[in-house]
C-alpha cells in the first residue's frame, strides 16, 4: 500500500522539495545530497581571496564630457508589484511591497531571495516585479547625488568637515557603480563601490553587501581594512556658494544653427575652441525669469546617461545661453524620418523606447515632471544613443502661454487630457506623452492623429478614441501604449514599470534574433 508521504510519479526535480518538506529531520542529509547554491541565511558572497589581503579598487579619474554609453548593469533589488502565490516548489510566494534580491534572471522569471519576512528563495514571474528605486538611501545624509569627484574632494576638505567625514556618490566613470569618498586628515581617498554581476555591492571583491547601508555599517566597524575611519557624514553647506557652471559668453563660439524651438535657437558651437557643444540661446522675453535660476539649479543636479548633460550656462546679462552636450544626429522625430531612421529594425525601435523609459524613470524617481515629452525632444547621438532634452524648461514659460485660450502653444496631441484641459501636470501626464512618443517611434516619426486638428483630437480623446496600433508594433507593446492613455491618470503605469516591461520584451526579442 502507498504511504501518505509516498511521492508517486514525482519527477527528480520535484522529489527534492517533496522530501525536504516531509522528512525535515533528515535535512542534514538532503543538504548533502542537494546542496543549495545560495544558502538562505546569509548574504551571497563571491568566491575570492581573503578580503583583508585584497587590493582596493580606487575610483579612477572620470572621463570629462564622455558620450560613451555602457550597457546597464544588472539590478540588485527588485520590488514586488503584485501578490504572487507559488504554484510549485520552485516558485516563491511574494506579496506586494516585498523586496527581492535578484540572484539570476531566467527568461520570464527571476530567481530571487526575499529580503522581508522569512528569508526564502525561488522563482517569481518578472512581470510581478520592478527594479527598486534608490529611495532607501537617497535621503541619507551621506548620499550626495550628482556631485563629481572634484566637488566631493572640495566639499570634504572644506572647513565645515573634519577627519573621518565621508560621502557616497554615483561614480562618474562607471555607470551604476558608486564611489565612497572619505577625508583622512588633509587628504581625500576615493573607493569604488561596484555592483556584483549577480547582485550586491562591494568594495573588495570577496565582501558583498545587499545595500549601501549594510556596506557602510561594515566599514565603519572594520575601517582598518580601508585604513580611513568613517566617522560622520559630510556636511553640505559650502558647495552651494560657488557656481562653476556660470561661464563668460566669450568662451563659446557659435558655428552652425541646428534648429529652432519655442525657447529660442540652438547652435552647434565650440567651447574654448576645443569642445563641441550645443548652445541654446534663450529668448528671455518669454521666460519667467525669477524661476529661471531655480530651474537651472535643478538641471545642474540632474545627471543621467539618458538625459542631455548640462555643461555650462551664461545667465549674467542677455541673451542667456544654455550649453549642453552635442548630439550629432539631431532630434528623434527628424531622425526617424531620415533614410537612416527608416532603415531601423524593430529591435532598434525597442531599444529607443527602453532608453527613453530609463531616462524618464530617473526623472520620476526625483519627482520631476517633463511636461513636453515627445520625439522632437529626444536627441540622438552615435550608436543610436538617445537622450531626453528640455526637461523642466516647459514650466518656465510665462503663464499666459500655457492658458487653454492659446492652446496652439500646448503640444495638444502629446498632452494628457487633464493637462491640456486643466493644466494638471504630473508624472502620469508625462506617461501619457510617453505613450504618444511610442506611437511616433513605431510609425517612424509619423505625426499622431494625422489629419485631425487639436480641437478634434481633444474631442475624440474625451469620447474614448485612441491611436491605432502601428503595423510594426507588437500587441504586447500596444497594450502598454493603451495603459499610458488611460483616462484616469492614477491607472497609468509608472515609468519604472514601463521600463521593466519594455526591457523584458526587448531582451526576449533580442534573444530570438540572436
Ligand atoms: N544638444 C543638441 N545637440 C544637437 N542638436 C540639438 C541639441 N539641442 C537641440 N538640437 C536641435 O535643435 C532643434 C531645436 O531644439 P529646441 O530644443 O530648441 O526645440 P524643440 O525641442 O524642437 O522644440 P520646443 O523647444 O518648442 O519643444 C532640435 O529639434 C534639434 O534638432
Amino acid at each position: 500500500m502507498k504511504q501518505s508521504w509516498y511521492p508517486g510519479g514525482l519527477s527528480a526535480a520535484k522529489m527534492e522539495p517533496f522530501l525536504r518538506k516531509h522528512l525535515t529531520f533528515l535535512s542534514f542529509f538532503w543538504n548533502k545530497l542537494w546542496p543549495t547554491s545560495v544558502p538562505d541565511d546569509c548574504i551571497p558572497r563571491y568566491p575570492g581571496p581573503d578580503p583583508v589581503t585584497m587590493d582596493l579598487d580606487p575610483d579612477p579619474d572620470p572621463e570629462p564630457f564622455s558620450t560613451k554609453s555602457s550597457s546597464p548593469p544588472p539590478s540588485v533589488l527588485f520590488m514586488v508589484l503584485y501578490d504572487f502565490t507559488a504554484r510549485c516548489a520552485d516558485e516563491l510566494s511574494v506579496s506586494r511591497g516585498d523586496k527581492l534580491f535578484v540572484i539570476k534572471e531566467e527568461g520570464d522569471y527571476i530567481f530571487a531571495r526575499r529580503l522581508s519576512g522569512r528569508p526564502s528563495t525561488g522563482l517569481v514571474p518578472i512581470n510581478y516585479v520592478a527594479k527598486a528605486t534608490q529611495d532607501t538611501f537617497s535621503n541619507q545624509p551621506w548620499y550626495f547625488d550628482g556631485i563629481s569627484r572634484s566637488e566631493a574632494q572640495q566639499l570634504l576638505l572644506s572647513s565645515s568637515n573634519q577627519h573621518g567625514a565621508f560621502l557616497v556618490r554615483p561614480s562618474e566613470s562607471s555607470r551604476g557603480d558608486y564611489s565612497l569618498s572619505v577625508r583622512t586628515q588633509a587628504k581625500v581617498c576615493h573607493y569604488r563601490i561596484s555592483k556584483a554581476p549577480e547582485g550586491g555591492l562591494y568594495i573588495q571583491k570577496g565582501q558583498v553587501f545587499s545595500s549601501l547601508e549594510e556596506l557602510l555599517t561594515y566599514y565603519k566597524a572594520n575601517w582598518k581594512i580601508i585604513q580611513t575611519p568613517l566617522l560622520q557624514p559630510c556636511v553640505q553647506e559650502r558647495l552651494l556658494e560657488r557656481d562653476e557652471w556660470e561661464r563668460p559668453r566669450s568662451e563659446f563660439a557659435l558655428r552652425r544653427k541646428l534648429g529652432e524651438g519655442y525657447f529660442g535657437e540652438v547652435w552647434e558651437g565650440l567651447w574654448l575652441n576645443k569642445i563641441p557643444v550645443a548652445i541654446k540661446i534663450i529668448k528671455s522675453a518669454d521666460m519667467k525669469l525669477d524661476d529661471f535660476n531655480k530651474e537651472i539649479q535643478n538641471l545642474k543636479n540632474l545627471k543621467h546617461e539618458k538625459l542631455i548633460r548640462l555643461h555650462a550656462v551664461c545667465s549674467i546679462g542677455e541673451p542667456v545661453y544654455i550649453v549642453t552636450e552635442l548630439m550629432r544626429k539631431g532630434n528623434l522625430q527628424s531622425f526617424l524620418n531620415s533614410p537612416e531612421g527608416k532603415a531601423l529594425s524593430i529591435i532598434h525601435l525597442m531599444s529607443i523606447a527602453c532608453q527613453v523609459a530609463e531616462g524618464m524613470t530617473y526623472l520620476e524617481e526625483r519627482h520631476i515632471v517633463h511636461r513636453d515629452l515627445a520625439a522632437r525632444n529626444i536627441l540622438v547621438g552615435e550608436d543610436l544613443t538617445c537622450k531626453i532634452a528640455d526637461f523642466g524648461l516647459a514650466r518656465l514659460l510665462k503663464d499666459d502661454i500655457y492658458s487653454t485660450k492659446s492652446s496652439t502653444k500646448i503640444p495638444v496631441k502629446w498632452t494628457a487630457p487633464e493637462a491640456a484641459n486643466y493644466r494638471i501636470y504630473s508624472q502620469k501626464s508625462d506617461v501619457w506623452s510617453y505613450g504618444i512618443l511610442l506611437y511616433e517611434v513605431f510609425t517612424y516619426g509619423q505625426c499622431p492623429y494625422e489629419g485631425m486638428t487639436n480641437q478634434e483630437t481633444i474631442q475624440q480623446i474625451s469620447r474614448g478614441y485612441r491611436l491605432p496600433r502601428p503595423l510594426i508594433c507588437s500587441p504586447e507593446v500596444y497594450i502598454l501604449m493603451l495603459e499610458c492613455w488611460k483616462s484616469n491618470a492614477e491607472e497609468r503605469p509608472a515609468f519604472s514599470v514601463l521600463r521593466e516591461k519594455l526591457s523584458s520584451i526587448y531582451r526576449r526579442l533580442h534573444h530570438s534574433f540572436t
